[in-house]
């Protein structure tokens, strides 16, 4: 839905329809891979969907990254971003050690990734993961942050802001070409003020709440990429 609010004509394929060749992914131009709990979260968060995606879906998937396309995974579909191996890293048991759901402050960083473009320094957006600990080795980390692959952080340190523990307060991550993007906060559940917690006392405050909510745009960054690049 958030991609048709951002003007994309859309398909829900299942990933057994790629395997089986019914649906060829070389047909699109986005790949998508949404939150949840794929797999029901069996052995760890995204690992098995990651799995059959590297494995039974390789060239397809590796002639879509050689094409340029675009990837999001949000939440779940980062877990399998990371697991397939796409993005570096991975992500661990919240420090809580429990599912963690609840609004938080991002902060948007300088980086390369295209579906990030123009959004705003600060932007409000939920989670909802007991595995969104980003945790990498040292050396990974200082490569992402000189390569300027750190899209989002949370905007404070302490728990509960950052939900999770997760390394240099890391949020989400793109590759080193910007058009693969993984990040634990939900930007599809932020789409209008609608979808704002409290938008029934910011209308009554007269606070300023914008029509569109601050995840929209980084869906419309991806389709007008998509028509300006590869179409
Ligand atoms: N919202 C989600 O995608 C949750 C991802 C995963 N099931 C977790 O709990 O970490």
């Amino acid at each position: 839905m958030a991609f048709q609010f951002a003007g994309a004509d859309t398909a829900l394929v299942h990933i057994q329809h790629l395997i089986s060749d019914k649906v060829n992914l070389a047909d699109y131009q986005i790949l998508a891979i949404p939150g949840g709990f794929s797999y029901g979260d069996d052995i760890a968060a995204g690992i098995l969907l990651a799995v059959e995606m590297k494995h039974k879906l390789t060239n397809a998937l590796n002639r879509f990254v050689e094409d340029g396309k675009l990837i999001i995974g949000i939440c779940n579909g980062f877990q399998v971003l990371v697991r397939t191996g796409l993005l570096p890293g991975t992500l661990a048991m919240n420090t809580s050690a429990k599912f963690e759901c609840r609004w938080v402050d991002l902060e948007t960083q300088e980086s390369l990734c295209v579906f990030t473009k123009g959004v705003k320094a600060q932007v409000y957006l939920p989670v909802a993961h007991a595995e969104g600990r980003f945790t990498a080795p040292a050396n990974v980390l200082s490569e992402l942050e000189a390569n300027h692959q750190v899209v989002f952080r949370y905007a404070e340190s302490r728990y509960p802001n950052n939900p999770n523990g997760s390394d240099s307060n890391i949020a989400g991550i793109c590759d080193a070409t910007g058009k693969i993007f993984g990040l634990m906060p939900h930007p599809e559940r932020f789409l209008t003020k609608w979808n704002h917690p409290r938008w029934t006392r910011l209308v009554k405050t007269q606070d300023t709440c914008s029509e569109e909510g601050d995840g929209l745009v980084i869906f419309k960054n991806a389709v007008n990429y998509v028509k300006a690049n590869l179409l």
